[in-house]
């Protein structure tokens, strides 16, 4: 690999670059990523899609002065390749390894940090009144993707960047996808905007026109060109944006580098907000990433000839799991309903939504509007079943006390990727959500341990649950062990694995397998059988069995797959706490700091969270005890 890729070691060496050299450098940047992204795995089909965008931004912008803000980060690859980080990409969203998102500690040129959607207009707006502010006269530039302007907030962000006559771009990236395909009324006006020719037809009126003009002086011809040029920037009627007060420019076709740069020149240290709408194609220049973008959005290791994934095939998904189980409780309860906000596949609701598709739901990314609509719906006695990521939950805590759980609402969210879901590193990891939901009145919180009892759960809180309640279950292959504890569940009520003496081990969902690991390793060393516990429910806690372990337990350990702070196991200290109980526990968890990228397994043995970690932990805490 080499050649013009080669000349760009650090952020502004584009600029060094010849015009005509840069088709060619987007034919390497192509070949780079896609050699690179089929080894580590990553976001291909959206970086794919930006090569030129990307180019001809960073060919005319000045890095870092001006400011590019990333919406959502996941296509900011080649930006990151542009800017000084080419021979670290190798590291690609490894264990300390390059972010697969922007991250100022990582570059300069990385100016806001990103994993969610939807932030870049708000925080593009933000550093440019900053600016003004400090009195300094730098671009700044928001790319948001069409998917993204789904989002509530880019249009909290619309409506006030709109009146400030500030300098101000904004750069939608229209490849009429989200992760799946774009769904919704902004899709739709974006579709017809993008069909619309009206910015070509004033190119080529003025084409026409100039053709037409005989013996063209110099002095006309300049004064054309200049007529031409803002002739693209003339208010085109129809457009949305232009009622939030942007001067709207578009469509333009975002594989045409010559185009791009010409209106990037025009508009570059413009004294208003303008929005760019480019039209790109997602996977652009791989076919298998062009003919299936939703599978190479965000892809696994992959042989680059084929594009067939590599690696091994475990057993079904947790997603899968609760796929199936849905079409079947779906079939059984006609008022069961399907909400996903932008992530029917990633949590495994398609077959649902083709079983039933008057009774699924997608919302685009609005979690908050998921979280509300589903209120909605229960309070006129359907049952929805709002599947969400458990880190883009966190955008709907206030639409889950305030109108969810205040009314005592029967929603049911599936809590798709909970605790660690490894190279997205800290914007995804969903460590939160038992902190943020388990304080909640009314809330029911659930666990399953293995992929028969997430089925359980569900069938339970879909149709014995008459309150707000959430199943929590991580990303990746489903657990199927324990398979002959089979207890039902029962409201409130943990499942014993196994009873003992002296030291008791309290598993949150699959969290189970490794404490039950460490408690092998622990009676291999000797300690007497602890007692070890599926706790099933973290809200509410089995508290008639939280008490009965004061009587035989000394030593009692909480496991868990969420930050410690406001966790199970904090739950569980602050009931023995308030009881006065004289016991000793120990929370064990992830450390409450943001948790970094790497795989699952890196970061559950960074953080002495594996079966090896646990025992080491309670053999430490055990101490001059241990043995007996
Ligand atoms: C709040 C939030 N919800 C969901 C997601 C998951 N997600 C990541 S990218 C994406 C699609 C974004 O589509 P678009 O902005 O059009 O980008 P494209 O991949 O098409 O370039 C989604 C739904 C997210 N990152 N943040
Ligand atoms: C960028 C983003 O938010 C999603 O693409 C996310 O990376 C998907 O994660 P999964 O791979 O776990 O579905
Ligand atoms: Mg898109």
């Amino acid at each position: 690999m080499g050649g013009l890729l080669d000349k760009i070691q650090t952020t502004g060496d584009i600029k060094k670059l010849k015009k005509e050299e840069l088709d060619s450098l987007c034919k390497e940047l192509r070949c780079f990523l896609i050699q690179h992204v089929c080894k580590t795995g990553g976001h291909l089909a959206s970086n794919l899609g930006v090569v030129e965008l990307t180019v001809a931004l960073e060919y005319i912008f000045n890095l870092p002065e001006d400011k590019i803000v990333w919406d959502v980060g996941h296509q900011a690859y080649i930006h990151k390749i542009l800017t000084g980080r080419k021979n670290n990409f190798p590291s690609l969203r490894q264990l300390d390894g390059l972010s697969g998102f922007p991250k100022p500690g990582e570059s300069e040129a990385d100016v806001f940090a990103a994993g969610h959607s939807s932030t870049s207009i708000s925080a593009a707006l933000g550093i440019a009144k900053a600016r003004d502010l400090q009195g300094k006269n730098n671009n700044v530039i928001a790319v948001i993707g069409d998917g993204s302007m789904t989002g509530g907030l880019a249009y909290e962000a619309l409506n006030n960047a709109g009146r400030e006559k500030t300098n101000f771009i904004v750069i939608l990236n229209d490849n009429q996808m989200s992760i799946d395909h774009n769904v919704g009324a902004i899709s739709k006006h974006l579709n017809s905007l993008r069909t619309s020719n009206r910015y070509r037809t004033l190119k080529d009126n003025f084409k026409q026109f100039r053709d037409q003009v005989p013996l063209l002086g110099k002095a006309t011809y300049l004064v054309l060109e200049k007529v031409r040029d803002s002739a693209k920037l003339l208010f085109i009627e129809g457009a949305v944006f232009e009622e939030f007060g942007f001067k709207y420019i578009g469509p333009v076709d975002g594989h045409n580098l010559e185009e791009m740069i010409e209106i990037f020149q025009n508009v570059k240290d413009m004294q208003e907000p303008i929005l760019i709408h480019v039209k790109t194609t997602k996977g652009k220049g791989y076919l298998p990433a062009e003919t299936n973008p939703g599978h190479f959005h965000g892809v696994g290791p992959f042989d680059m000839k084929t594009g067939n994934g590599i690696g091994k095939s475990g057993g079904p998904s947790w997603s899968a799991v609760f796929g199936k189980k849905m079409v079947e409780l779906g079939k059984k309860n006609p008022n069961v309903v399907g909400i996903t906000a932008a992530m029917c596949s990633g949590t495994g609701f398609e077959d649902f939504q083709t079983a039933f598709p008057e009774r699924f739901f997608d919302v685009a990314i609005a979690e908050q509007h998921g979280t509300t609509f589903s209120a909605g719906l229960a309070s006129q006695g359907i049952v929805p079943v709002f599947a969400v990521y458990s880190s883009f939950l966190q955008r709907a805590y206030d639409q889950v006390i305030h109108d969810v759980c205040m009314e005592n609402l029967h929603v049911v969210f599936a809590i798709d990727r909970a605790g660690i879901v490894g190279a997205d590193g800290e914007t995804h990891q969903g460590v939160f959500d038992l902190s943020f939901l388990t304080h909640i009145p009314n809330m029911t919180v659930l666990s399953p341990k293995n992929a028969w009892e997430l089925e359980e759960m569900l069938e339970y809180a879909v149709n014995e649950c008459k309150g707000p309640v959430a199943v929590r279950y991580p990303r990746g292959t489903a657990e199927m062990g324990f398979a002959e504890y089979k207890a039902p569940i029962q409201l409130g009520k943990a499942e014993i694995i196994q009873n003992g003496n002296g030291i008791a081990v309290l598993a949150e969902g699959h969290m189970l397998h490794a404490a039950q690991e460490a408690v092998k390793l622990l009676e291999k060393d000797g300690v007497d059988a602890p007692m070890l516990v599926n706790m099933r429910f973290i809200s509410p806690l089995d508290e008639e069995l939280l008490e009965k372990l004061t009587f035989s337990c000394k030593h009692i350990f909480t496991v868990e797959d969420n930050l410690r702070k406001g966790g199970f196991g904090s739950k569980v200290l602050e009931f023995y706490s308030d009881g006065g109980y004289q016991v000793n526990v120990t929370n064990l968890a992830f450390p409450d700091q943001f948790i970094e990228q790497g795989s699952q397994s890196q970061l559950f043995f960074r953080y002495g969270l594996d079966g090896e970690g646990i025992f080491r932990k309670m053999k430490d805490k055990i101490g001059e005890n241990y043995g007996r």
